[in-house]
């Protein structure tokens, strides 16, 4: 799968994760955004059905921070753009929380969620707390694993109903 990554330098560059995936070869850097865009702002939710679409044209990250990021820096990149569904990041800086993965959580998540399991424990093993990653998230992502977008909204809803109800 190619991987390619758009960087706004804008994190520190020896905690950044993109920059780690481009040094080690597994992604490129790119101005454009080519194939999937992953998008924590996008109305759409990664799904197998994007498979196609990566394996032809790739999956960009966006490589930004967290605390400075809003919509429009992802608006006029083009792509398919796709948000992923509720997942907890393993990494120190947001461990726990939902939806704010780093880069590489990001690719690993999309990965496993369209089916390309080896490849994304792969990436998984290049970082310390990949593996923590994948074990906070092995039912959730297990659960979105080859499954359509309705499907995994569907399942989605019901992780946060629980959530919710949780005292
Ligand atoms: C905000 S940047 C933070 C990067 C940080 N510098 C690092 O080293 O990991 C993380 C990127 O991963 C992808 N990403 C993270 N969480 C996501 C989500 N819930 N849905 C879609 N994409 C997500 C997006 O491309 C996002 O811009």
């Amino acid at each position: 799968m190619k991987v390619y990554i758009i960087d706004y330098h804008k994190d520190d560059p020896k905690k950044c994760t993109g920059k780690k995936l481009v040094k080690l070869h597994f992604a490129e850097l790119t101005r454009q955004g080519k194939g999937i865009i992953l998008d924590p702002y996008s109305i759409r939710t990664l799904s197998i059905l994007d498979k196609d679409i990566a394996k032809k044209a790739g999956i960009t990250i966006v490589d930004t921070s967290w605390n400075e990021t809003s919509e429009i820096e992802f608006r006029n990149i083009k792509g398919e753009h796709r948000r992923l569904p509720i997942l907890f990041a393993g990494n120190p800086t947001n461990y726990g929380i939902a939806y704010k993965l780093s880069s590489i959580e990001a690719l690993i998540a999309a990965l496993y969620i369209i089916n390309e399991v080896e490849e994304s424990l792969k990436i998984a093993n290049l970082i310390k707390w990949g593996h923590t990653f994948l074990e906070l998230n092995k039912e959730l992502l297990e659960s979105y694993r080859n499954k359509s977008e309705s499907e995994i909204i569907k399942i989605e809803k019901e992780i946060i109903e629980k959530i919710l109800r949780e005292p």
